[in-house]
């Protein structure tokens, strides 16, 4: 599981995360949701170890990632899309990082077949589809079998097929048990695909919680978005502290 416990990250005197707590737990999807710069990948870079809280934990499985023994077995992330060498080829690019893991090179063909690239295996990923490449950096993730993932903005550009298959896939991944953690400034697309909400905004947390307790009174997810964040714009007219939380 994922434990986020008053996350604070500054940039000078700007807080880009705020003291922002929170959980992913295993056999659920966890949707980390909110506008351009909310913080969103700033808090999963802190997570996966790339980048230093200023005070607060993230915490994986109880431990930090940097305490990780074999962090790709434990923890599988998409940041920033596929990360790969356009030249390569799909399966190329999976032994590579399978084989910089110590993970069995078998692995490869088993995530091939699970997202659907396994006829792609010989294409050089400059010639990939946004979508091809999005799969593909979930088969780097999956590499290890690990019970935590972690994605950021999977969806992002994809047609609607694409956003249906990754929809799906990331639900049969919760359904195995993992917790998957994965954000997006798309409040109706994730509506459908996550369990558990955390509704983030200039790095604060305004509301977390099930689809019904995120919702309260509005029809959609959207709805009590642009509901809470007319809130904080408000607030910060008045330049009132301590809201939403
Ligand atoms: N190294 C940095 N120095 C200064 N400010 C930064 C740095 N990294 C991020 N920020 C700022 O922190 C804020 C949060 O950025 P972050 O990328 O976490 O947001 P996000 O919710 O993931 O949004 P997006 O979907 O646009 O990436 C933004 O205003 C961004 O400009």
């Amino acid at each position: 599981m994922i434990e986020i416990s008053n996350l604070v990250k500054r940039h000078g005197s700007r807080a880009v995360v705020d003291n922002v707590s929170f959980s992913a737990l295993p056999g659920r999807v966890t949707g980390l949701l909110g506008p351009n710069g909310a913080g969103k990948s700033s808090t999963m870079r802190i997570l996966l170890g790339l980048d230093r809280a200023t005070s607060g934990s993230a915490l994986i499985d109880g431990v930090p990632y940097r305490a990780l023994q074999r962090p790709l077995w434990k923890v599988g992330a998409m940041l920033d899309g596929p990360g790969a060498n356009k030249g390569r080829t799909a399966r190329a690019h999976l032994r590579w990082v399978a084989q910089s893991n110590a993970i069995p090179t078998r692995r490869v063909d088993e995530v091939l077949e699970l997202t659907g690239l396994r006829d792609a295996d010989k294409v050089r990923i400059g010639g990939f589809s946004l979508g091809m490449g999005q799969r593909l950096g979930i088969a780097a993730a999956l590499l290890g079998n690990p019970r935590v993932l972690v994605l950021d903005e999977p969806t992002n550009g994809l047609d609607p097929d694409g956003i249906r298959w990754t929809r799906q896939f990331l639900r049969s991944l919760a359904e195995e048990g993992r917790a998957v953690l994965v954000s997006s400034h798309l409040m109706s697309e994730m509506e459908e695909t996550a369990d558990d909400f955390v509704i983030i905004a200039r790095g604060k947390v305004l509301a977390s919680g099930t689809t019904t307790e995120v919702k309260g009174e509005h029809r959609t997810l959207e709805d009590a978005f642009f509901a809470l964040t007319e809130n904080q714009a408000d607030y910060r007219a008045t330049g009132t502290e301590g809201w939403g939380r």
